[in-house]
This record gives structure tokens, sequence and C-alpha cells, in this order.
């Protein structure tokens, strides 16, 4: 369990966090989302001792990092792989980690085989590829068989095997009973990986809550009408309490009502339709349009919106 309450960092005149609360539960996967220099990384480090927070606290398993005893052996962590000593094998690397944490030798056997780095163990890692560094920066979190997980945007740069390698890694540990909390950029990443949601930006909580709440909660839904009567159906659809945009090309876009009810309601009237489609936004327009205003520096292109 971690637990932030009114958690604050400041940088200088730049507030990175701001008066954060949120728990992140074990047994689920708890995804932590928001634009870039939203504040997760900071909120992370904060997490695990890095850095020390202007204001207010944050705790694992009702305590702070830096009095747990044995922190290898209650957090892991993956923040940044490339920290890792280039010249060392992985073997070595996780070796001098595990003595450091009075974690016994085979320990290391295990976790190098959990990532799949056993036949790399004993090269240099500096040849290692962007997947097998995030490998070994995993089998480092793992090594303390901890009840608590983090991980920085793990899958940033990965392949798809990659990918889903974490994926499926991290929803196992969570049905382990651990404790599960996974940083991203991305929607549509977290959707698939996360069963909770706290969504950040300019270092405020904007949401916290599950994954389907948020995507009904922030997402746009509509169906889209053709029809070669629109004269005739129009009109009641809006009397029905729908409200009816006519496009550019002639098609309905009609919100406040579902393809079942238009359905029937052209049905009644004997409307002929040439098309009824339900349309969902996608979950990075329901992400960009939660955060939309709450990010640092805009491209310059418009926002979200679907249609
Ligand atoms: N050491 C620091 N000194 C000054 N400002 C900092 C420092 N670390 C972070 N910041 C600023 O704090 C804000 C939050 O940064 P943070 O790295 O936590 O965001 P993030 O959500 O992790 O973003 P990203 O996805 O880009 O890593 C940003 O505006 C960043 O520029």
């Amino acid at each position: 369990m971690i637990t932030a309450q009114g958690l604050t960092k400041r940088y200088g005149a730049k507030l990175a966090v701001d008066h954060v609360d949120f728990q992140v539960r074990p047994g689920i996967v708890t995804g932590f989302l928001g634009p870039n220099g939203a504040g997760k990384s900071t909120t992370m480090r904060m997490i695990l001792g890095l850095d020390r927070p202007t204001a207010g606290s944050v705790k694992v398993n009702g305590r702070d990092y830096r009095d747990l005893s044995a922190p290898l052996r209650e957090v892991g962590a993956l923040i940044d792989a490339k920290a890792v000593h280039g010249g060392r094998s992985a073997y070595n690397h996780l070796l001098c980690l595990a003595q450091s944490n009075a974690i016994p030798r085979r320990r290391v056997d295990e976790v190098l085989g959990l990532v799949g780095l056993g036949e790399v163990a004993k090269k240099a890692s500096k040849g290692f590829s962007l997947g097998m560094g995030q490998r070994l920066g995993i089998a480092g979190a793992l090594l303390g068989d901890p009840g608590v997980l983090m991980f920085d945007e793990p899958v940033n740069g990965l392949d798809p095997e990659g990918i889903l390698w974490i994926r499926n890694l991290m929803k196992g540990l969570a049905a382990e009973g651990r404790t599960v909390f996974v940083s991203s950029h991305l929607m549509s990443e977290m959707a698939l990986s996360a069963e909770h949601l706290v969504v950040i930006g300019r270092g405020r909580i904007l949401s916290d809550t599950g994954v389907q709440e948020f995507i009904d909660a922030n997402s746009d839904q509509y169906v889209i009408v053709r029809t070669p009567q629109p004269d005739v159906l129009g009109p009641r659809l809006v009397n029905r309490g729908m409200s009816v945009e006519v496009q550019p090309d002639g098609a309905f876009l009609v919100k406040g009502g579902d393809a079942r009810t238009i359905g029937d309601t052209a049905g009644e009237a004997g409307v002929r339709l040439h098309e009824l489609s339900p349309v969902q936004a996608s979950l990075e327009e329901a992400f960009m349009h939660l955060t939309g205003d709450s990010v640092e520096y805009h491209a310059g292109v418009p926002m979200g919106g679907g249609l």
C-alpha cells in the first residue's frame, strides 16, 4: 500500500507536485497517468526517498521509505533503466545489489530466470538492447521479492513483444497480491494493463478512479446516422431529447441517445436508415480531454474532441 497525503514538491518557483492525495492498493495494477511534465517521476522519486517532499508525506506500508529497515524487500522500482554500471555483467550488477541488502545469492539466479536474462547473465550489460536493459532493471526491482512495485514508463521504446511481456508481468505481480504502481503518458497502454487510474496534470490529481469509469466519464459517445429522410427523422430525435448536428455530408451526429433508441424512433416513423453507427471517442481523446488544459507545452495542434 502506498499513501500520499498533501504531498508537495517545489523546485524554486516550479510547483512540480501540488498537495496530492492518493492511495495505491494491493492486488491490482494502478496506472499513474499524465502528460509530460505532470509530476509522475517526481512523485515516484519521493515515494522512494530520492527526493524530499516540500510538504506533506508519502508512506509505503505506513512508513517513510527512509525508515524501512530492508527497503528492497518492501519496495522494488524501475525508475531509470540505464542506471546500471555498463561494464558490469547482469549477474554481478544484481549480486552487488543483493549483497548490500542481505539477499541470498540464489535469488539472483531466480530473478534472472524470471526476466529471461539467464543466458546473457555473464555478459557486460553495456551491450544490452533497450528491452534487455528494462528486463535487468525489473530483475533488480524483483530481487527482494517486495510487496510493492513501481515502474516509471516501463514500456517506453520497447517492441510489441517487450510491451506484452511487461504488461503480463505487472498483471501477474498484482494477482499475487502485490501493490503495482506504473506510470505512463499513454492512455491506451494503461487501458490494457491497469485496473485503476490516478491521473495527474500540472502536479494535481485530476482523477482517481477505475479504468472503465474513467473512460465512461470522459469519453464522448455519439451515433452517426444516415437517412434519405432527414426532415422526418431529425425533429423526432430532437423530440425525444437527443441533440442532432448535421454534418457537411448530410449525416447526423446524434448525442443523448443510443443506437437502439434511434433505430426504434426511425422504425416507428417508417424512416429508412442507411447508417446507424455508435462511436466512442478513443481513449487518447478521453485522456486529452481531461488533461488538455494541463499539458505544459502544447504542440500547437487542436486537441481531441472527435467530430
Ligand atoms: N530537479 C528538478 N529541478 C527543477 N524542476 C524539475 C526537476 N525535476 C522535475 N522538474 C519539473 O517538475 C515538473 C514535473 O516533472 P516530472 O519529471 O515529475 O514529470 P513527469 O510527469 O514525470 O514527466 P515526464 O513524463 O516528462 O517524465 C516539470 O515541470 C519538470 O520540469
